[in-house]
């Protein structure tokens, strides 16, 4: 059971006691807003991200969601992708081919990946053409105050440092505001070279949902929702901010341990006030 599901400034926070509820919760989540997406616009255009996230996306793969989601209209796009070939450990399109893709029945050629074939600079260049092309005919959709794409889902995780996709912290890529897929050589997590998704495509999406577990994470998820600490105007966590859309942060009680909100619930919990 959610222990808290607040609004704040950041977006809402769904607090769950473990893991374990965050991945049925999530599943459930995003389930539902595939049925919405697909009675209202006929598609369901989705970007994962990798990481943890992917583990937690697990129980779609099983009863119900198996047989209730209409799988043949996902599109699915990644956020971020690390530039390494797609069967190599590292790949973002593996870890979610091996946990979730190969495991649903998906149409194939819904399945947009990154092209491992080129450097970073021309795969970027390659897949922002084909989001192009995939926004003019409408199977993503179209932000109404700018000429991005309208994703109906952005699932983000969070790294301890406060990367998102893989925008890092004071990254020049932060302030990128034309490109819609952007580049790296520079992660300071390996592998150096990724693909990312720009701030103003995040931003432009009917619902992104953010996800993170576990204490590592616990701080810097205090500096992002709470706005506290000195230096938050270019940690990406906290630019994550869809003005015309949902923001959801999905978190186990172990992230959530350092949040406002989650040791007000808690004090509530004890004191019954
Ligand atoms: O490098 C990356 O890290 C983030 C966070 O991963 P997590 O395992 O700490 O949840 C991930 O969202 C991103 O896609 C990935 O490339």
């Amino acid at each position: 059971m959610s222990r808290s599901g607040c609004h704040t400034e950041r977006g809402e926070l769904r607090i769950y006691e473990s893991w374990d509820e965050v991945a049925t919760e999530l599943a459930d989540y995003i389930a539902e807003l595939s049925e919405v997406s697909v009675k209202e616009r006929g598609f369901f255009a989705i970007a994962l991200s990798g990481g943890s996230l992917i583990s937690l996306m697990g129980k779609l793969c099983g009863a119900p969601y198996n047989k209730t989601v209409d799988w043949t209209k996902w599109y699915i796009f990644w956020a971020d992708e690390r530039v390494v070939p797609k069967n190599h450990a590292d790949s973002n399109y593996k870890l979610a081919k091996d946990c979730l893709l190969s495991k649903v029945p998906l149409i194939p050629s819904h399945v947009y990946s990154i092209n491992d074939s080129l450097s970073a600079e021309e795969a970027a260049s390659e897949y922002e053409f084909v989001l192009r092309q995939l926004v003019k005919t409408r199977t993503v959709g179209v932000s109404e105050i700018n000429d991005c794409p309208k994703f109906d889902l952005i699932l983000l995780g969070m790294g301890p440092d406060g990367h998102v996709a893989s925008l890092f912290p004071n990254h020049m890529v932060l302030e990128e505001e034309d490109e819609w897929v952007t580049f790296i050589t520079d992660s300071p997590e390996p592998p150096p070279e990724r693909l990312t998704f720009t701030l103003p495509v995040i931003n432009s999406a009917s619902n992104v949902a953010v996800v993170v577990t576990g204490i590592s994470k616990a701080e810097m998820l205090h500096l992002v929702i709470d706005d506290v600490g000195p230096d938050g105007s270019m940690l990406p966590a906290r630019m994550v901010n869809p003005g015309n859309g949902n923001l959801v942060w999905f978190l186990d009680k172990l992230a959530a341990s350092k949040l406002q909100a989650f040791k007000c619930t808690e004090q509530e919990a004890k004191t019954g006030k």
